[in-house]
């Protein structure tokens, strides 16, 4: 389907950052004024499974690469029901889109589920800003255009540090998931039927869902605020903790349940999943100066020495001092900046990534990490970074 943009006035669209920085652009999606972090994203492709990661919830995001929307947006690679982005930043919005499997444009997308977004602004120089000075907070406007009003707004929108984000995209109930891969197809995967395993919903990934499912794994979703009576009721042979947006440390009633699961169940999780886990082991987190969001980290196992590349999205980091002293052993580590990427315990069976393994956006390589959980939960025990790299090796 191609379909060429109308070719009508576009309104002005200002971005106000909390240093006094005013971007004037042209305004697309919806209309109005939002606030948020702003964050950056130096992923080329999968703008849709962005704006969808529930993760993104409070954050304006802005894309480095420089030419966006160009193949519009289906209704399949969704990672959750709607775009969760407080606001949307590209260089140059594509004027028309061209996929055989695309719907809409971006533009109509985002005016559908009421997401304002800016185009036209130097988005390396806002990059730039960013990693120099650390993400701030920002506003987003189509309609009040006074910079010394909008620079204000900013400077009193809400913190990340100490936000509960996850009250805003948890589940209000329990429910089961069957939906699979599909067409991706995995190879030669470790098969996980007749396991079941409960997850902990925060804000979770539909991909992460979907990488279970396609392994004969029976999922039942449940929300962060639990018991660990509830998630032992289902006789699960797992527990995984789901990525989710906001700060890890204010999340107390998430780490309990899974704190009285611990000696009971094996255990992975996936970035806010890996820092509700470091947390419960009595390890704490913090803020990154400016995160990692892309589809190009590096990280490295420090078992082998090999390195993936991976597709990342966190502002917060678990610390290595208190993670080591409690039970963990880092697994992987970030090569930009030497942050804990990765931690099996040292006596239970429990492990976690600060990454992606399901992609959406990003590369496949770290797939083998839900072959790795299945094998932990038939064997009971962590998988060393050793037995991590010959798992990945059979799916090269
Ligand atoms: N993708 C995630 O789960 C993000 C975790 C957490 N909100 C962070 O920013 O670090």
């Amino acid at each position: 389907m191609t379909t060429t943009a109308p070719k009508t006035a576009q309104s002005v669209a200002k971005l106000a950052l909390e240093d006094g920085t005013v971007f004037t652009g042209r305004a697309f999606g919806y209309a109005g004024t939002t606030e948020g972090e702003v964050v950056f994203n130096t992923s080329m492709t999968g703008y849709q499974e962005i704006l969808t990661d529930p993760s993104y919830k409070g954050q304006i995001v802005t894309m480095t690469y420089p030419l966006i929307g160009n193949y519009g947006v289906n209704l399949q690679d969704v990672e959750s029901k709607q775009p969760h982005v407080a606001g949307f930043i590209v260089k140059e919005l594509s004027p028309l889109h061209s996929n055989y499997r695309a719907n809409m444009s971006l533009d109509e997308y985002l005016k559908q589920n009421r997401i304002i977004g800016i185009e036209g602004i130097d988005t390396r120089a806002l990059t730039r800003k960013l990693r120099i000075s650390g993400s701030m907070r920002g506003v987003l406007s189509t309609e009040t255009l006074d910079d010394a009003a909008l620079v204000a707004k900013a400077r009193g929108a809400k913190q990340m540090k100490g936000a509960d984000w996850v009250q805003a995209v948890k589940p209000t109930a329990n429910y089961g998931w069957d939906e699979k891969q599909g067409e991706w197809g995995l190879g030669k995967v470790e098969r996980g039927d007749g396991l079941h395993v409960v997850a902990m919903d925060c804000g979770a990934k539909s991909n992460i869902l979907r990488h279970l499912a396609e392994r004969g794994v029976k999922v039942t979703v449940l929300p962060p605020d639990t018991t660990a009576e509830e998630i032992l009721r289902h006789k699960p042979d797992g527990l995984f903790v789901s990525n989710g947006p906001g700060d890890p440390a204010v999340l107390d009633y998430a780490v309990k349940p899974i704190q009285g699961v611990l000696n009971h169940l094996p255990t992975f999780g996936i970035c806010l999943g890996h820092q509700l886990l470091g947390r419960a082991i009595g390890a704490s987190t913090y803020k990154l100066k400016f995160g990692h969001r892309g589809g190009n980290q590096p990280v490295k196992n420090l078992d082998t020495g090999r390195v993936e590349i991976t597709s990342q999205n966190h502002g917060f980091a678990v610390d290595q001092a208190t993670l080591e002293a409690n039970g963990g052993v880092v697994t992987h580590i970030n090569l930009n900046d030497g942050t804990v990427e990765g931690f099996r315990h040292s006596k239970l069976p429990v492990f976690s990534v600060q990454y992606h393994p399901e992609a959406s956006p990003g590369p496949h390589d770290a797939a083998y990490l839900f072959d790795a959980f299945i094998e932990m939960m038939k064997t009971k025990t962590a998988p060393t970074g050793k037995r991590l790299a010959e798992l990945q090796a059979l799916r090269d």
